[in-house]
């Protein structure tokens, strides 16, 4: 057994974990975790008998001080790797000018390995820092590229899915593959990533969208994800124009869900991000294929896209976790998307009559085990429970200099309120000074204390 296995370690302190979407629960207690793998799970009782026995021997402890939340780290569902250096710039355009002035142009340059590995090792960091422990990632069309991406990804400790894109139809940018090509490099990308042998690492099949992809391509991957029983991830419904687009290019299908379904690309492994305005009938085909829809506000917003009703989805089973969608979206934290979520819902419950919005515990819970549901890794994260790998997060509510540090302070003495209210701080105002450790299956992958 090698050294890593055979960490043994409890953490002892409040504890936030949800087990569904209405079931958040806060509590002091403890987490015991051994080769990676969550061992226990108790209130502050339990741990005070265990501790006086020596079912803890060889253990070490960390124990969180009054401020301090232990929480399961975050999940982002859907963000672009290389477009980081765009992050803030460009977001005057609608989605399909973007793509070809902005977004295009900079994916290209991933031809360049090197170029590839300096921004890599930039965003793999920077998600980390944040409180990602779970990454669902877009690459760039270029497998050398990619690949490089998932270098830095096992050498940092991220967990991941990792996409190499596939386009196949032209734009101004010049930037496709022909079909042959891209499907055999699809091929070697996963088999490459397999070749890693990661426990961490996988791969994701990558259409970028039913704009830039023909049928053949489409089809092709799908297959292709069936042979190695791959994740596929790609883009719906998110901007009116693109759906009118893929409407007229695809006369015989009644709506955006159709190119894909006859394509074979909808099924229980796929995570369709955006999905603003699916009808009814393409609702139900999500709910019944259990496609997830990775939710992006920032991008929603910053591309002027529209509201993606998330509690509609939410109602009608499909499941939901949050994306970033950097860089149409202007933020790499999934704190931000949180609050962006209550943000969105806030609106289609005051404009549309479509709420109740959706508040503090739920976005949690999607940023956790929704996510986590999303990407069908909620056998293995998302939540703290015994046989599951503890990716989990040491938060420093009110830490020196960060936006809450002088407001120490709840509004009544009832230690279950006192305990919410930190969550609920961390939620509304809380950044990365606030995420002192970081967490992947177990051992540390950042330490800022
Ligand atoms: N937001 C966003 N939407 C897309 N649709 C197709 N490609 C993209 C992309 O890179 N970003
Ligand atoms: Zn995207």
């Amino acid at each position: 057994m090698s050294q890593e296995q055979q960490e043994k370690v409890v953490f002892v302190g409040t504890i936030a974990s949800s087990s569904a979407l209405d079931q958040l629960n806060v509590f002091k207690g403890f987490v015991s975790v051994e080769n990676g793998k969550i061992t226990k799970v108790g209130s502050m009782a339990e741990y005070n008998l265990i501790a006086t026995s020596n079912e803890l021997s060889g253990y070490e402890k960390v124990m969180l001080h009054g401020n301090q939340l232990l929480i399961p780290g975050f999940v982002d569902c859907h963000t672009h790797a290389p477009q980081f250096p765009n992050i803030g710039l460009g977001l005057d355009r609608p989605l399909l000018e973007w793509l070809d002035k902005y977004t295009f142009p900079l994916e290209s340059k991933y031809v360049d390995v090197n170029f590839a590995k300096k921004i890599y090792e930039q965003v793999v960091q920077r998600l980390i820092k944040n409180g990602t422990t779970t990454a669902c990632y877009f690459g760039s069309l270029h497998l050398e590229g990619t690949l490089q991406l998932v270098e830095c990804i096992i050498k940092y400790r991220q967990r991941a899915l990792v996409g190499k894109v596939s386009m196949n139809v032209k734009n101004d940018a010049n930037y496709y593959n022909k079909t042959e090509k891209e499907l055999n490099d699809v091929e070697t990308f996963i088999q490459k990533v397999i070749g890693y042998k990661s426990n961490l690492v996988a791969p994701v099949v990558t259409p970028r969208f039913a704009v830039s992809c023909d049928e053949t391509l489409m089809r092709g991957l799908s297959e292709i994800a069936n042979k190695y029983d791959c994740r596929i991830q790609s883009h719906i419904s998110e901007n009116r124009k693109e759906v009118e687009y893929v409407l007229s290019a695809n006369p015989g299908c009644r709506n955006y869900s159709e190119v894909y379904d006859k394509n074979y690309i909808l099924n229980s492994k796929c995570i369709m991000a955006h999905a603003i305005y699916l009808d009814e009938d393409e609702i139900s085909l999500f709910a019944t294929k259990g496609v997830s829809v990775a939710h992006c506000p920032a991008s929603n917003t910053r591309l002027r896209s529209g509201l993606c009703p998330v509690r509609k989805l939410l109602n009608n089973h499909i499941t939901v976790g949050l994306g970033t969608d950097v860089s149409g979206g202007d933020s790499a934290t999934i704190l931000d998307a949180m609050r962006r979520t209550m943000d969105v819902s806030i609106h289609l419950e005051l404009l549309e009559n479509m709420g109740p919005a959706l508040n503090f515990k739920e976005v949690f819970y999607l940023a956790t085990l929704g996510g986590a549901k999303a990407l069908r890794l909620d056998d293995k994260i998302g939540s703290f429970e015994i046989g599951k790998e503890f990716d989990a997060l040491i938060v420093d509510v009110y830490t020196k200099g960060g936006q809450i540090d002088q407001y120490e302070y709840s509004i009544d003495k009832n230690e279950e309120h006192y305990l919410l209210s930190l969550l609920q701080r961390f939620i509304y105002l809380g950044d990365d000074r606030n995420i002192s450790q970081v967490y992947v299956k177990g051992k540390k992958v950042k330490d800022f204390s």
